[in-house]
């Protein structure tokens, strides 16, 4: 008989997760492992790809060593951070360059000379993104343009280009196949969105050789065969999507209007909005919610870079809680914000701002705020972000948007949960398993192994938990996103200065 279970990999951004899934969604087995973060200058942000390989293939194997004798594994998914970047010599298979992070920032200048030159308008139609460095182009070029001869090489057709899902594979497969899914390819600047294929005015425009790039497969598919690191087993990896796309497959988000919101490092959104891509008139990104059997579903989505890392950043720099679910406690403890507001722009803001120079602000401190004040801004933060991009997406899709489903680790958080629910004026649901991002790529490998026959029998799985409905005063809502208004407006001047 087939076995039920699979292996699914979440790659994120600070740790390394395996978690093996029964068909019913069941946590089997799980392990998680940290790995460095690397700072080597003001907004650069680096991975050693070799130990994120390493912390990877051990979670894998701490999983499976897990799994009672004589239960096996169908095979595998891989979900992951996205955009993330990184080259590698194809024969070696040694990294030339260490990953440029997703947060980097070092490429924001270059970002800025493309728009100034007039490039963003093709880069928008083409892949539904924005000239930001958030992106994998400008990093990739980077690496290409920096590290000794790699132009060179890469001409050669020596070296490999990938985002973490690529690599993974990659090192699974002792580098017989190069590949990556559609979703992660969307994230690259260089896929076009529409044709799902890569764009040549693009790799021109970014100065990208094309014998560089991975081949694009269907998030469900036949990724080759993982040998390597798994203590000699060898199983299929059968799945793949970026981590915000395999979210919408955890929360089974199929149908247009159904909107996933995942609160982990950061917080992303995402609205399936149907068949054909829909663009952004409010700053919004559009992407690809899955691609499956060659037919793409789209999304809108909304990316904010600090969310859950706010409240690292009051237990790590503040030292006022020794654990992110004392904030719980701390922002219930008021019976109101007191007019204290955080902007968590410490590495910029994202959706809709986008301006990678804003800086993070305090404001509406008195000689009494204190600890509970902070904490509270720094969750309230979340949900006025929240509020922001759900609002743009009302916006472009001419809708009016009545629930979320909501995930990730600080969504632990009921507080949370209800000021969501007030802020927003949505119901916030939250799922009985809340590893939605791990769930997905599981999801997609059992549909690829036939664990699933469909999308509906996948969405037959969903299990709501708990939900909150807005119970807020209207009055007090408005205030509350006014005084938010105005933090914001507080620092983006800081942005605009550094304009001058
Ligand atoms: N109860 C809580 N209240 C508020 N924030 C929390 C809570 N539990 C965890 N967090 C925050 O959630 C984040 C971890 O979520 P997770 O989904 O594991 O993130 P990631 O996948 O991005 O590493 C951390 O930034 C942590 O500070
Ligand atoms: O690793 P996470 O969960 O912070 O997600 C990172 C995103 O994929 C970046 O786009």
């Amino acid at each position: 008989m087939v076995s039920e279970f699979i292996l699914a990999i979440d790659q994120g951004t600070t740790s390394s997760r395996a978690i093996i899934f029964s068909r019913d969604g069941e946590i089997k087995a799980s392990a998680q492992r940290e790995f460095d973060q690397h700072f080597p200058a003001d907004g650069w942000v680096e991975h050693d790809p070799q130990q994120i390989w390493e912390v990877t293939s051990a979670v894998c194997r701490d999983c499976l060593a897990q799994l009672p004798k004589g239960q096996q594994v169908a095979g595998i998914g891989i979900t992951n951070q996205r955009e993330t970047t990184l080259v590698w010599d194809k024969s070696s298979g040694e990294p030339i360059y260490p990953a440029i992070v997703w947060q980097d920032r070092r490429t924001a200048q270059q970002c800025r000379k493309l728009a100034q030159q007039g490039h963003e308008a093709l880069v928008r139609d083409r892949t539904g993104l924005l000239l930001d460095p958030y992106f994998s182009a400008t990093k990739l070029a980077w690496i290409l343009d920096k590290v000794e001869g790699a132009r060179d090489r890469a001409s050669r057709g020596e070296l490999a280009f990938g985002t973490i899902d690529t690599w993974l594979i990659w090192k699974f497969t002792g580098g017989k196949v190069h590949a990556t899914d559609a979703t992660n390819a969307a994230r690259t600047l260089l896929f076009n969105i529409h044709t799902q294929r890569w764009d040549e005015d693009l790799l021109k425009l970014f100065d990208i050789p094309e014998g560089i790039l991975p081949d694009v497969y269907d998030c469900a598919a036949d990724f080759g065969e993982a040998q390597e690191g798994l203590d000699g087993r060898t199983l299929p990896i059968a799945g793949v999507a970026g981590d915000q796309h395999a979210a919408m497959i955890g929360q089974a988000c199929f149908e247009p209007g159904m909107i996933k919101s995942t609160y982990g490092t950061g917080c992303f959104a995402l609205l399936h909005t149907g068949q054909k891509a829909q663009m952004s008139d409010n700053r919004l990104l559009t992407t690809l919610a899955y691609r499956l059997n060659g037919e793409v579903h789209y999304a809108l989505e909304g990316s904010i870079f600090i969310a859950g890392a706010a409240v690292q950043w009051l237990r790590d720099k503040l030292g006022i809680i020794q654990q992110a679910s004392e904030t719980e406690a701390l922002a219930a403890s008021l019976d109101s914000n007191r007019g204290v507001y955080l902007v968590p722009a410490f590495t910029g803001l994202g959706a809709p701002h986008w301006r990678p120079d804003a800086r993070a602000v305090i404001c509406g401190l008195t000689r009494d705020s204190g600890r509970a004040e902070i904490a509270r801004a720094a969750l309230e933060a979340v949900c006025y972000q929240t509020h922001d991009l759900l609002e743009a997406m009302a916006k472009d899709t001419q809708q009016t948007l009545t629930s979320l489903r909501v995930d990730g680790g600080m969504i632990a958080n009921n507080w949370l949960l209800q000021t969501l629910a007030d802020i927003t004026g949505m119901t916030a649901e939250r799922p009985a398993i809340t590893e939605t991002t791990a769930l997905g790529a599981a999801r997609l490998a059992g549909l690829q192994l036939g664990l699933f026959s469909s999308l509906e029998d996948i969405a037959q799985n969903w299990t709501l938990e708990a939900k909150a409905e807005p119970a807020i005063e209207p009055e007090l809502k408005a205030d509350m996103i006014k005084g938010w208004q105005r933090a914001v407006e507080r620092s983006l001047l800081d942005a605009e200065r550094s304009d001058t």
